[in-house]
């Protein structure tokens, strides 16, 4: 195969709250841009008979012992080492449809509504979007979806949203570098606004290639080459 003159690999993390629309963002990205593909930490949830249950009787799954996060930086890991193989193995994308050529950029969109808290796992990223949606959207839109197993009368009141509030405070202590978005916006506002960040930054990190290139080249007359 020819061999890239630039290869960049980026990777993007969208998080939020429950139902804040990650996925729906995800997908849309990933349609747009060529060469990427998702990572959702929802694949990553334990089996429902190793997540325990508390004092109400709800079962824990908001929180990161519920996930396998360990297996799901290693995937993220087996990204970063070499994304094309990566596409190619996980059937993501025919060889044909590659695009292949003097600059090869990858993109890889990480999803879920617990990855800031995991450090080994934000510490990853390129750029990265926390969607937020006021209480009573968030409940509504929750509401409308069947999770296995459903949520039971009062989950999310007394399990969800107090768990989402310790997390983003939990966030908000430990990680910088988020641009919040609103989860109001449509679907298409939100999905430009990422796409022209993403765009944004491959196109800086393309001038700064260059820029390094042509200062190496400079300097090579100087090199005592045989
Ligand atoms: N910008 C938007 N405006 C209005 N509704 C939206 C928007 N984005 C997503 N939705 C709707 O909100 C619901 C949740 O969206 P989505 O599944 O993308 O969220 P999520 O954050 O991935 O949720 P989960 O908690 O399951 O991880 C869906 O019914 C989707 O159609
Ligand atoms: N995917 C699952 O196994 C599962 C089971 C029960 C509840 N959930 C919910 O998914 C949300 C994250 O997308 C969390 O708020 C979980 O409560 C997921």
């Amino acid at each position: 195969r020819k061999t890239p003159l630039i290869s960049i690999s980026i990777s993007i993390l969208t998080d939020t709250m429950t139902n804040g629309g990650k996925s729906t963002l995800s997908k849309s990205l990933q349609q747009q841009i060529p060469n990427s593909c998702i990572i959702a930490q929802d694949s990553y949830f334990k089996d429902d008979s190793e997540i325990p249950t508390d004092s109400h009787g709800f079962k824990q799954y908001d929180m990161l012992s519920a996930l396998h996060m360990d297996k799901m930086v290693n995937v993220v890991n087996s990204w970063r080492r070499d994304p094309e193989t990566f596409l190619r193995q996980k059937g993501l994308k025919p060889a044909s449809e590659i695009v292949s050529g003097s600059e090869e950029v990858y993109v890889l969109i990480v999803e879920g509504f617990l990855i800031f808290n995991y450090r080994p796992l934000n510490e990853l990223f390129d750029r990265r979007f926390f969607i937020e949606i006021p209480y009573d959207v968030c409940k509504k839109r929750r509401s409308l979806r069947v999770y296995d197993p459903p949520d039971p009368p009062g989950y999310f009141d007394r399990y969800v949203w107090p768990m989402y509030l310790i997390h983003r405070k939990e966030m908000e202590g430990s990680v910088s570098g988020i641009a919040i978005l609103d989860g109001q916006k449509t679907k298409e506002e939100l999905l430009a606004a990422v796409y022209e960040d993403v765009h944004q930054y491959v196109t800086r990190l393309k001038g700064n290639f260059r820029k390094n290139v042509s200062h190496c080249m400079r300097f090579l007359p100087q090199l005592d080459i045989e």
